[in-house]
């Protein structure tokens, strides 16, 4: 197995569209992928991301567009001929095959020798930590282990490009950490180019280098899962990096009690927003009287929804426990809060 040297330098997508009749599920897709990034392609549901998995992978021709691998066009090759690794969520394993032909069987279908193909096989499952189960067939192994399966099964052809679509999402919510973990030391050891898609910000800020967003089939922001937590550049991105408190207003953000200030300033500013967590009780900043309607347990600190004077709805955090109809101050640093114009 090739270790942390990537089999492809460059990666060039240009345009990439896709129609299905009326439907532009994919518009202009345009981003240039180093040898052995780790791409996340993250949005809400319906946004175009497995349109662009698909056309990538081959298994949806292009409206418009096209796909450099190295410089040669690849989007014009059938699936088989770009060989690139893919996992799904749902695993498609063979089930009448044990774990070490299902990994075998693509290196077969290629024509591989057979002690090449033993060995490749022995040193994929060793990756995945499946030695143990080779001999076993996948409707006797758990969910995590038959995605570790069908990762055994992509790694073991040394791809240029492995494609996964949100491979964890049929897993409980412990095996998932455990599989991003997973996921993330092969990327690490291998050094593998891969475009993951998912719809959870979570497991796109730790797997990725770099994320992209989509909505409506049209890129929102490019950027490191640092850019994108910290400086999203429009409201849609903020509120899916998890800004949910949105507060309304012309320029600025006044309330009963207070007018808000952010680091971030806009002429023309209509909407501030921040996250619960750091909206906070004790913040001397900023800070606003606000009644408690809910109150969830979330271990370190209680999760708060509350009410301003003028009724508007917020999240936020408290380190100790309160109880519905209580009234608090809850204030919130100026770097912590964004401005945006519409
Ligand atoms: N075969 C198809 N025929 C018609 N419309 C389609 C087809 N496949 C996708 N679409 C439409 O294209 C848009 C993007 O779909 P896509 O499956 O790429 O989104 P997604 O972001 O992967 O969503 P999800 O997370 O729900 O899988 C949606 O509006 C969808 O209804």
């Amino acid at each position: 197995m090739p270790r942390s040297s990537p089999s492809l330098a460059k990666l060039e997508l240009t345009g990439v569209s896709r129609d299905f009749g009326s439907v532009t599920a994919l518009d202009g897709l345009s981003l240039t992928i180093t040898g052995g990034e780790f791409i996340a392609l993250l949005g809400p549901s319906g946004c175009g991301k497995s349109t662009a998995l698909n056309c990538l992978a081959g298994l949806l021709p292009l409206t418009a567009g096209q796909i450099t691998l190295d410089g040669k066009r690849v989007d014009t090759q059938p699936a088989e001929k770009r060989g690139f690794g893919m996992v799904f969520q749902n695993y498609a394993l063979f089930p009448h095959l044990s774990v070490e032909r299902n990994v075998a069987f693509g290196l077969k279908m290629r024509g591989v020798g057979k002690s090449e193909i033993r060995d490749r096989v022995q040193e994929a499952l060793q990756l995945v930590h499946l030695e143990h189960l080779a001999r076993s067939h996948p409707g006797q192994l758990s969910g995590g282990q038959q995605q570790r399966v069908a990762i055994a099964r992509a790694i073991v052809l040394r791809p240029p490009l492995i494609l996964m679509d949100e491979p964890l999402s049929n897993l409980d919510a412990k095996l998932r950490l455990e599989m991003r973990t997973e996921i993330k030391r092969l990327h690490q050891e291998l050094g593998l180019t891969t475009i993951y898609v998912t719809h959870d910000q979570e497991e796109a800020l730790s797997l990725a280098d770099r994320l992209v967003l989509m909505k409506d089939g049209k890129v929102q922001q490019i950027g490191t899962p640092e850019e994108l937590y910290a400086k999203p550049v429009t409201p849609f991105v903020a509120d899916f990096m998890g800004f949910r408190n949105q507060i309304p207003g012309t320029d600025s953000f006044t309330f009963a009690d207070a007018t808000w200030t952010s680091d971030s300033t806009v002429t023309g500013a209509s909407i501030a927003m921040c996250r619960p967590e750091d909206l906070r009780v004790g913040v001397p900043q900023n800070a606003i009287e606000v009644t408690v309607e809910v109150v969830e347990y979330h271990g370190r600190q209680f999760l708060l929804e509350v009410r301003t004077e003028s009724g508007l709805a917020l999240h936020a955090v408290s380190p100790e426990a309160l109880a519905p109809g209580d009234k608090v101050k809850v204030g919130v640093a100026p770097d912590r809060l964004l401005v945006f114009g519409s």
